[in-house]
């Protein structure tokens, strides 16, 4: 508990020195008022009048309201300060026939502080200020002027402190209209503006989730409601297709309308059309983007936000990867406790800048389609791996880059310190040399690199030569400017000079005078300079002293020439800090209006930031460069898990190839034809090869590999369409348009559906998206329910991947009994992941091998993990009935071959139900 436990001693609040009566006051007198909507606002106090009108403007928004060294908020906003900040609610007397009402406040220097943490639970704050001197308005006898200075909501942050460096913090803007979609999304830290338009809403919110937006935009029609959804709330206004773990900001329709949105967008970028930004073809893109736009005017008010040029994507450019997938993958945290150490992020990212660390997670969240920029970024690796001295030198200089994108956000809204500016030249001098180092380099990123226009290495110097050394954190405090940069200022120094060396040498000159040897001289804000005498010497001080204050042993006096030097000191400081803040907020400006080359170059340090990382882990973990190639094959020889590999002693992970995706090689004919099994679909790519089969069975025992290989696959895959090295002897790798996984699913509480539900969502998804250039990883489908049904859905949505979308597809199982696959159709191969049995117990080899596994050990696992010895003896006795009694793989056999000739699942007889345990 802390905060208005002192707001409530202070002037503010005469009534609240006791906190806990006060709050029991609050709660019994101002329950029946506490609504800032039905009070009588003509028996307001002025200020309560005020605070109520400016409320009633930010009604999305907790407003704190600054009253002398606090900032105060009443009615509910109180209520919900106090509960979310665990801060003390007391009240406050509104006025005549009102009587007192919720209050809670927090003192003003810990502003940010709480501020932080409103705005990480999801709260939009609108803090309105004291904008005239307190005092001004108390001698005219009026209430002093307040006004509301800055909106803070969860996507629109500027301040350092409350960002995370090394991830971006998304803004979006979304417009819907039937099955089509317009989204924009901005970093106004960093200036990334971005648009996109397309159909399908899943797309959107695969969108929405890949960006894991801190608040995004809805317009909408809906009067009266709370514009501000925090995640988690529902609302009837929020569509049902977008998921509530976002924050929500409900917005009116017009800034989104297409003419309006437009203009904006004209008028902002100062551009005659959006031909130049590439979305004059995107309606709804554009009406995002403008709704975006019209927010960051109406919530940063004088604050400019320096966002660079509209630019448009397109999701099709860009391998998809569903929410679900991208956990599964372990992407940038891990599904157990969802935690960045053991994510793949954590694995590569050895970048040196927070820009090089927020590139690397874009990329791995959106990997590339295309093969040159894929291979763009292989050659500038392969560059770099070969060449260790030139990666070294870059990586020693890119320790020394500060964050330039939020450091020149930040110069540009006004908001950046010296200190900022400092941090902001030295990395603008470093570009040079990195630019004179990148020549060396030939391939595509360290080029990028090598063209640094000349003004930003200009800045730099301006910028040392002007700023002093280490300025202070403040900036109306001084010691900004250097010397011999600006006459005036060095003038008003020198003559300020005169005065504060005689205050200097009065020490010395006093005791000589005076004979008092510890004669000192000091200064306070209360009193200004003093001279200070002990008591048993104050009867010897000269005729002049004029006594100002007794302590218990000393006596402070002051002269009239002292406290004339004094005067003109301050009143000389005071013109010399703002001289000094003007010239800082000139170069500031300066910074400012280059923002746009600054981030262009920041772009490329950032790439090369990450390439160099990349290079770095290819070369100590021993990555090889994947041979991207058109086409569907995936080769991968000796491959690795990058993040099971790292956690294991170095030597102990077991790699393992994987071959899939075949071209047209002799089509070996199915060993056994079936009469009824559906006939591949050709056209795709060909005929099919056993050798680089479409589907893989992957059987072997509980804990034996068969997850962490289906991992591997998909995130080396992942990794070299992201422009990486690859853990791997060697890689042909063909390009990927999704890769989905299906790995074991939890019981999704939130939404109320079980695991087989889960499971079968996620089924479906997949069926209905994958195609034949996709790769799909399923482990263990059809689990959640009876042995019968998951067995039976298992085999058929298995048969449908190979044999209707043939994508590359590796099938992890427990069921055995899908094997038979493999002998009725032609792109079915069986692996198996193996295991040593010894007298009396297993050895895990990790080893994936061809063949089919015949054997679970399951129970042998439950030994393993500890269950009691009388429960592992009794399953095995179970195990052996059921193995006598089961009709499960003779009855199987004769569903399939009943199964008619149709390919579409749809018109297919069911499968016969059999019962495991009848005799
Ligand atoms: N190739 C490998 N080399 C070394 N250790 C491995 C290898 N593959 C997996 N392991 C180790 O084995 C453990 C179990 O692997 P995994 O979870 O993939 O097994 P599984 O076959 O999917 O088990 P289950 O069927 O119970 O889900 C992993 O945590 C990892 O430490």
């Amino acid at each position: 508990m802390s905060g208005y436990l002192e707001a409530s001693t202070s002037p503010n609040e005469p009534n609240g020195a006791n906190p806990i009566r006060a709050t029991e006051r609050a709660l019994s007198v101002a329950a029946e008022n506490a609504d800032h909507h039905t009070v009588d606002r003509t028996k307001l106090t002025p200020m309560m009048q005020h605070f109520v009108e400016v409320k009633e403007q930010y009604p999305h928004a907790l407003l704190l309201y600054r009253v002398g060294d606090f900032y105060e908020t009443f009615f509910q906003d109180a209520r919900r300060l106090a509960e979310e900040l665990e801060l003390v609610l007391t009240s406050k007397d509104a006025g005549k026939g009102i009587g007192r009402v919720y209050m809670t406040g927090v003192p003003h220097h810990a502003l940010d502080r709480y501020c932080r943490l409103l705005v990480e639970k999801g709260f939009a704050i609108a803090i309105c200020d004291q904008v005239e001197d307190a005092a001004v308005a108390a001698k005219e006898g009026r209430q002093v002027r307040r006004e509301v200075t800055q909106i803070l909501t969860p996507g629109t942050l500027l301040d350092e402190g409350m960002l995370a460096a090394r991830r971006n913090n998304f803004l979006a803007a979304m417009v819907m209209a039937g099955n089509h979609w317009g989204l924009a999304y901005a970093d106004i830290s960093t200036g990334e503006f971005l648009t996109t338009q397309s159909t399908e809403l899943e797309l959107l919110v695969q969108e929405l989730m890949r960006l894991q937006p801190s608040e995004v935009l809805i317009p909408t029609n809906a009067p009266d409601l709370i514009s501000m959804l925090r995640p988690g709330e529902k609302s009837q206004h929020l569509p049902e297709c977008l998921p509530n773990s976002f924050c929500y900001t409900f917005r009116p329709q017009s800034p989104f309308s297409p003419a309006e949105a437009r203009q904006r967008i004209i008028e902002r970028f100062r551009v005659r059309s959006l031909e130049g930004m590439g979305c004059e073809h995107l309606p709804l893109g554009v009406r995002a983007a403008g709704g975006l736009l019209e927010y960051l005017e109406d919530t940063q008010k004088e604050n400019y936000v320096a966002l660079q040029c509209l630019r448009t994507y397109t999701i099709a450019d860009y391998l998809i990867l569903d929410h679900q997938s991208r956990r599964n993958l372990e992407i940038t945290a891990t599904v157990r406790d969802n935690t960045f150490h053991g994510s793949l992020l954590w694995a590569l990212d050895k970048t040196h800048t927070a820009m090089g660390g927020r590139a690397l997670r874009r990329w791995l969240l959106q990997p590339l389609l295309d093969i040159k920029g894929i291979r763009a970024r292989h050659d500038t690796i392969q560059e770099l791996v070969e060449n260790p001295g030139l990666r070294e030198d870059l990586r020693q200089l890119l320790r020394g880059i500060y964050d330039l994108e939020r450091l020149t956000g930040r110069a540009g809204s006004g908001k950046a310190n010296a200190r900022d500016l400092v941090a902001l030249a030295d990395s603008l001098l470093k570009l040079p040399e990195l630019a004179e180092l990148a020549a060396y380099g030939s391939s595509p990123y360290l080029k990028a690199l090598q063209k640094v226009p000349p003004q930003l290495e200009q800045l730099g110097q301006k910028l040392r030569a002007n700023l002093m050394e280490s300025p202070p954190l403040h900036l109306m405090e001084g010691n900004l400017i250097r010397v011999g940069i600006n006459p005036q200022l060095d003038e008003m120094r020198e003559t300020a000079k005169g005065d504060q060396e005689w205050i200097a040498n009065l020490e010395v000159t006093e005791r000589e005078r005076t004979g008092i040897s510890n004669l000192k001289v000091g200064f306070n804000k209360a009193f200004g300079y003093y001279i200070s005498i002990t008591r048993s010497k104050a009867d010897q001080v000269p005729i002049n002293y004029i006594r100002k204050q007794t302590l218990t042993n000393e006596e402070r006096f002051i002269t009239p020439e002292l406290k004339e030097r004094e005067a003109r000191i301050l009143t000389a400081r005071e013109d010399l800090n703002r001289l000094e803040y003007e010239i800082f907020v000139e170069l500031r400006t300066q910074v400012g209006e280059l923002s746009e080359e600054i981030r262009n170059v920041s772009r490329a340090v950032a790439a090369v930031d990450v390439l160099c990382g990349l290079a770095d882990v290819a070369v100590y973990q021993g990555y090889c460069r994947p041979n991207m190639v058109e086409g569907r094959e995936i080769r991968i020889i000796d491959g690795r898990h990058p993040v099971v590999e790292q956690s294991l002693p170095t030597g102990f992970f077991v790699p393992n190839s994987a071959y899939l995706g075949g071209e047209s090689v002799d089509p070996p004919q199915p060993p056994i034809p079936p009469p009824a099994a559906p006939p591949l679909k050709r056209g795709a790519r060909g005929e099919k090869s056993l050798e680089r089969p479409d589907l893989i069975i992957l059987t072997g025992p509980n804990a034996s590999g068969k997850s962490c290989y289906l991992r591997q696959v998909g995130l080396i895959q992942l990794m070299a369409q992201t422009g990486s090295f690859v853990p791997a002897a060697s890689a042909t790798l063909g390009i990927c348009d999704r890769i989905f996984t299906r790995v074991g699913a939890v019981d999704d509480l939130a939404t109320g559906q079980s695991t087989f539900m889960v499971e079968m969502n996620e089924t479906a998804n997949i069926l209905n998206h994958a195609t034949a250039k996709s790769l799909v990883l399923l482990d263990e489908i059809g689990r959640g329910t009876a042995t019968f049904d998951g067995l039976s859905i298992a085999w058929s949505v298995a048969e449908y991947l190979a044999t209707e979308i043939q994508s590359r597809t590796i099938f992890a199982t427990h069921y055995h009994e899908l094997n038979e696959l493999a002998s009725l159709l032609p792109n079915v191969a069986n692996y198996q992941v193996t295991v040593k049995e010894l007298a009396d117990e297993i050895v895990f080899l990790h080893q994936v091998q061809p063949g089919g596994a015949d054997k679970s050990y399951g129970i042998e696992a439950g030994r393993l993990a500890g269950l009691p010895t009388s429960v592992i003896q009794r399953a095995k006795q179970v195990m052996k009935q059921i193995e006598k009694h089961s009709k499960i793989a003779v009855g199987l056999r004769k569903g399939i071959q009943n199964k008619p000739p149709v390919p579409d699942a749809a018109q297919a007889a069911p499968m016969e139900q059999l019962d495991i345990f009848s005799e």
